[in-house]
C-alpha cells in the first residue's frame, strides 16, 4: 500500500488545488498538493517536504482527515488529508500543471483524483458545520 500525504490549505474562505501535468500518472486530473512518504519519515515531514518540493511553499499540517483507500490499476494508494496552514512562500508551479485558490462552492467544478473525490465531500462537510 503506498501512502500518499496531501495537504488542504485554507486562505481567506479558499483552499488551494493543484492539476497534475500531462507528465504525471493521473495526468490533468485536480488533487490536494501533496505526495508519496518516504521510509521513516513522518506523515508531517512528508507533507511539510513534498510542498516544498512541487510548490516551493511552507505549509503546517494541523488537523488530519479520515485517510481514503484507492485501488488505481497498478497501484492501491491511501491518501491522507491534512488541514494546513500557509505559512509562507510564493507558489511556483514546479510539477504540476497549474493551481486554484477554490470556494468551497466551486470544489464540486473540477475534474478531480478519483481517490479525492470523498476527502472533498468531508472537507465540505467540515465546512457546513463549522458555520
Ligand atoms: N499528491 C496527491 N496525490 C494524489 C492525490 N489523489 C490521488 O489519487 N493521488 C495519487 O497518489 C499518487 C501520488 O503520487 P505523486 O506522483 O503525487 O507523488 P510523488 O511526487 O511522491 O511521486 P513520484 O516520486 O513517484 O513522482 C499518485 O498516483 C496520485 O495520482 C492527491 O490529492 N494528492
Amino acid at each position: 500500500m503506498i501512502e500518499v500525504v496531501c495537504a488542504i490549505v485554507e486562505q481567506h474562505g479558499r483552499v488551494l488545488l493543484t492539476q497534475r501535468s500531462e507528465q504525471m500518472r493521473e495526468s490533468m486530473l485536480w488533487e490536494f498538493p501533496g505526495g508519496k512518504l518516504e521510509a521513516g519519515e513522518t506523515e508531517h515531514q512528508g507533507l511539510v517536504r513534498e510542498i516544498k518540493e512541487e510548490l516551493g511553499i511552507d505549509v503546517q499540517p494541523y488537523h488530519r482527515l479520515d485517510p481514503v483507500q484507492h485501488p488505481y490499476p497498478n497501484h492501491t494508494i491511501v491518501l491522507i488529508p491534512y488541514l494546513s496552514h500557509y505559512n509562507g512562500g510564493v507558489i511556483s508551479l514546479l510539477e504540476h500543471r497549474a493551481y486554484r485558490w477554490a470556494t468551497p462552492d466551486e470544489l464540486a467544478d473540477f475534474n478531480w483524483c478519483p481517490a479525492d473525490v470523498l476527502i472533498v465531500e468531508a472537507y465540505l462537510e467540515l465546512v457546513k458545520n463549522r458555520g
